[in-house]
């Protein structure tokens, strides 16, 4: 079953098209939401919630409809707001206790899992500590928390790197990828970092002004434009000699600046013929490392083509 799928969802308010006609799949798994600000990230999160009701269209989600069973879908759905949103004079152990009795679960029962996510999003002693004096990390790992103290199947994630410096964002993408494959929970993410969702995605969804511009497996992303990048030494036109033995040999590969050349990968024996090639013409190889395209060069690439929706 879909964990998500939305159906011709279109959201309008007054001056801006929000989402429009949005058909997308999401399966289990870590998924990223990519798009610019503004792209529709938030407004699909808040109709996926049940919060905001779209304008026409359908979504359901773990198989419940948003328009009609928003409560069982927030029962079994964590939510990790993008805005600050916390009470300063509450501690982060009080504050999920809280909400944890607010999704359902008793008191005993929310103080345990408190205990249990608090550890894992990485606070400790601090955690008894009125929230109004944390770090922008600590207030984002308390959100973190308070999605994930109901035990969800899912949960929705809404630029959970916002604000926080390299290190803090790593700590951050490392529980994201966490709670997807050690906790088997399904994640859907956002971010405008188009760079740190192939880290941590299996799956990576665009949008471009409320509408798909793609949705594929991250490996599709990079093995669609994979590339390695050699240089060879020997003689001065080492480059040129690998360069054409490499396209006499059936492999795309073009001048990539003097002794450099990139060979496109076509499968798993295409290192093997350039290592076999260099020595056959009797050159040094220097390197030969990946060049993968980044999520972030495909992306740029569909708005200036104008790549259809997939
Ligand atoms: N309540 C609202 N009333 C009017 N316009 C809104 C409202 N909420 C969102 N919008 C508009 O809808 C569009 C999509 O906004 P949304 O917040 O979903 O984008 P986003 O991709 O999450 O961007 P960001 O990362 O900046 O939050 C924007 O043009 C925004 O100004």
């Amino acid at each position: 079953m879909a964990v998500i799928e939305t159906a011709g969802l279109t959201k309008t308010y007054p001056r801006v098209t929000a989402l429009d006609h949005l058909d997308v799949t999401i399966g289990d798994g870590v998924t990223g939401l990519v798009g610019a600000n503004g792209a529709g990230k938030s407004t699909l999160i808040k109709i996926l919630l049940g919060l905001v009701p779209a304008t026409s269209g359908s979504a359901t989600v773990l198989g419940h409809d948003v328009a009609t069973a928003g409560g069982r879908i927030r029962a079994l759905v964590g939510y990790m707001p993008e805005h600050d949103c916390l009470p300063a004079d509450v501690s982060a152990s009080d504050l999920v206790v809280h909400l944890g009795q607010m999704s359902g679960l008793p008191y005993a029962a929310a103080r345990e899992r408190t205990s249990d996510v608090l550890r894992h999003v990485g606070l400790a002693e601090e955690r008894y500590r009125p929230i109004g004096g944390y770090s922008t990390g600590m207030k984002q790992r308390v959100k973190l928390a308070q999605a994930l103290v109901h035990d969800p199947r899912l949960v929705l994630l809404d630029e959970p790197t916002n604000g926080l410096d390299p290190a803090a964002r790593d700590d951050m993408l490392d529980l994201v990828r966490r709670i997807g494959r050690e906790f088997g929970i399904a994640v859907l993410v956002t971010s405008h970092l188009l760079g740190e969702l192939e880290r941590v995605s299996d799956h990576v969804v665009i949008l471009d002004s409320g509408r798909l511009l793609r949705s594929s497996a991250t490996t599709e992303f990079l093995h669609s434009t994979g590339s390695l990048l050699v240089e060879v030494q020997g003689r001065p036109d080492a480059g040129k000699l690998l360069g054409q033995a490499l396209v006499d040999a059936g492999l795309a590969a073009r001048p990539a600046g003097g002794a450099l050349i990139e060979v496109d990968v076509r499968d798993e024996t295409t290192r093997d013929v350039v290592r076999d090639l260099t020595v056959d013409l009797g050159l040094g190889l220097v390197r030969m490392q990946e060049r993968h395209h980044r999520i972030e060069d495909v992306f740029r690439e569909g708005v200036a083509g104008g790549v259809q929706p997939v």
